[in-house]
């Protein structure tokens, strides 16, 4: 990976951002440039430079020390920017159609110049608006087939694939997701967010010895199964979309981890955009759940009996034992999900914006049925049908 160490690290300022753009050539002399710091997520500072004449534009991402969404009370490594480099590279190589160009990085500086997306729109915008996104699930689907095989220890060679894993030691990132998912909106904890009216059903969470129990054999999952490398945040915030074209942005939480969690957080934010909708539009969402599952299996299976590595690949069973489990884990990891994004400390914007109090608290506490009951009855879904019969059953 190639990756330069130049400077002292300080935040950028739109004005630094431009002079750091035109030191590395990325504009011809003179041009007349316009820079906005657009970022709208929890961690980092995205500047977005363009070009005025041309309309040409380019992408400065900075991690800052910290978590922007907190402050500077929550210090955060700066490594998270060669983490997001580097699994924009590495995607890149399997499905570069699917994540923006990287340009440039450097590691003291915490930067990442990439591909202005700005043609585009973040899915979950559009879906909160309404739009479908007719290929979304194909190219998620495609994205996540060919990124977990290809890195996995059936798609790669296995010594390979250990040094690789050294690339995306991730540990600061993972803590954030071992506690914003998967601990504190279980327990009483002080980061967790939620409206005064749902504490009953809140409180009742924190209470169910069953609910506890199932999640903490998810969250083992999540710290141990170094399976293949994950984006680590694949929620619908992460991923760029228009009617043919889609790009998934944002990896810095990348680490090798269990199969199933990009296809739970995806699955949970496109629930999660359904609960915000009125019935007659939810079909739409649901499409896209059967759709990924089905385009990820047929993929994964196609490259595990062409392409694989591993001399136990061809065992009758196997495949389909990797695959069962990996829907259990999928679907247990879309609970946590469901659940964090209604009360943890990060919410989403399609539960958050929903207008009227009385349709938000109702939307909130369908979320928290659903979640608890995809967690917990994981195991018996038997197919992507049952997202649709559990979301139907925990209407009321
Ligand atoms: N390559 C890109 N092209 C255009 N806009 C981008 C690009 N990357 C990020 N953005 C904008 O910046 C926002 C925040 O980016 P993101 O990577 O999600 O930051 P964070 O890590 O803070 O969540 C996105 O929602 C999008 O609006
Ligand atoms: C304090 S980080 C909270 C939350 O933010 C991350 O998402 P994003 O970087 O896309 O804004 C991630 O989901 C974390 O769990």
């Amino acid at each position: 990976m190639t990756i330069v160490q130049s400077a002292v690290y300080e935040p950028l300022t739109e004005q630094k951002a431009t002079a750091l753009a035109v030191r590395l050539g990325l504009f011809r002399d003179g041009a007349p440039l316009l820079c906005r710091e657009i970022g709208d997520g929890n961690l980092n500072l995205v500047f977005h430079i363009v070009d005025q004449a041309t309309k040409q534009g380019v992408i400065i991402k900075q991690a800052l020390p910290y978590a922007k969404v907190v402050g500077e009370s929550w210090p955060l490594t700066l490594k998270r920017a060669v983490i997001e480099s580097n699994a924009l590279r590495t995607f890149a190589s399997y499905v570069p159609q699917y994540v923006p160009k990287v340009y440039y990085s450097d590691e003291s500086l915490a930067i990442t110049v990439m591909e202005d997306l700005s043609r585009l729109q973040i899915a979950r915008k559009g879906l909160i608006e309404g739009k479908t996104y007719p290929l979304l699930s194909r190219h998620i689907g495609e994205f996540i087939a060919k990124t977990a095989f290809y890195t996995s220890d059936f798609g790669m060679n296995q010594q390979e694939k250990k040094k690789l894993a050294q690339n995306f030691v991730n540990p600061e990132l993972c803590k954030i997701t071992e506690d914003l998912v998967f601990t504190d909106p279980f327990f009483d904890h002080d980061t967790n967010n939620f409206e005064d009216e749902l504490r009953p059903d809140v409180e009742a969470l924190w209470q169910d010895d069953r609910l506890h129990l199932e999640t903490a054999k998810l969250k083992r999952k999540f710290l141990t199964e170094a399976d293949v490398l994950l984006h680590g945040d694949l929620h619908t915030g992460s991923i760029f979309a228009s009617d043919d074209e889609t790009k998934v942005i944002d990896p810095e939480f990348a680490f090798y981890g269990p199969i199933g969690f990009d296809l739970g957080q995806f699955f949970a934010n496109l629930l999660l955009n359904a609960l915000s909708r009125s019935e007659a539009e939810r079909q739409p969402l649901f499409v896209h759940i059967d759709s990924t599952w089905r385009v990820f299996t047929s993929i994964f299976a196609e490259l595990w009996q062409t392409e694989s590595v591993e001399t136990y690949a061809a065992t009758p069973g196997l495949l389909d034992e990797v695959l069962r489990q990996a829907f259990i884990d999928t679907v247990g990891f879309a609970g946590c999900e469901v659940i964090r994004r209604t009360i943890g400390l990060a919410h989403v914007a399609d539960l958050d914006g929903i207008e009227q109090k009385v349709e938000r608290l109702a939307a909130k506490r369908h979320a928290l049925r659903l979640g608890r009951r995809l967690i917990v009855e994981r195991a018996e879904l038997a197919g992507t049908d049952g997202f649709r019969r559990l979301f139907v059953e925990t209407e009321r």
